[in-house]
């Protein structure tokens, strides 16, 4: 199914949403993530650095744009400053919403093929080149169906399989 801002993937549902301000419309958080790929198929999960939410959970390298910045913007500027690779091209390939306890974020995944520069994670984090089934959990919920989508495309045997 397509998640979009009316109908998100609901993460941790039983927890209250502590960004929701009473009679306020929820803010879409804009959000762009690198799914940065080998030729050989493998793509690279970091883990959130500690002080933030969900700490320690994979996902693909990303962040929030800043104002007047485009998805390919700020997704070049983020994967410099957190892991310190300039990339080529980043190809829009799928969005999905998801509904955090922490905020609503609108999740703009780009595939990229080219970069430039040793890998250096400068937040602390962990980094592993993977392939499908991934050996890294947990994996955080948005970053999930970025995993299914990869399967999908290989059109081969099912998650876990
Ligand atoms: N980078 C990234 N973020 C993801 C993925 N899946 C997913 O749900 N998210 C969510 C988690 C966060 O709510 C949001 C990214 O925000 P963030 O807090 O990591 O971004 P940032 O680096 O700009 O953060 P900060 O500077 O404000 O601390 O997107 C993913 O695969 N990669």
């Amino acid at each position: 199914m397509k998640h979009t801002a009316e109908r998100p993937l609901v993460a941790d549902g039983d927890r209250p949403r502590a960004d929701v301000a009473k009679g306020a419309p929820r803010k879409l958080v804009q959000v762009a993530v690198g799914v940065l790929l080998q030729p050989d198929g493998h793509f690279l999960l970091t883990s959130r650095p500690e002080g933030k939410v969900y700490a320690g959970y994979w996902e693909f390298p990303g962040g929030k744009l800043e104002e007047g910045e485009s998805v390919e913007e700020a997704l070049r500027r983020e994967l410099y400053e957190e892991i310190g690779v300039t990339i080529g091209a980043a190809h829009p390939w799928r969005d999905t919403v998801v509904d955090y306890p922490h905020a609503l974020v609108q999740l703009h995944f780009c595939k990229v093929t080219e970069w430039a520069g040793e890998l250096h994670m400068h937040e602390g984090q962990q980094f592993s080149w993977q392939q499908l089934p991934v050996q890294v959990e947990p994996v955080l919920p948005g970053t999930v169906p970025v995993l299914e989508w990869l399967e999908q495309e290989r059109g081969g045997v099912p998650l876990g399989g």
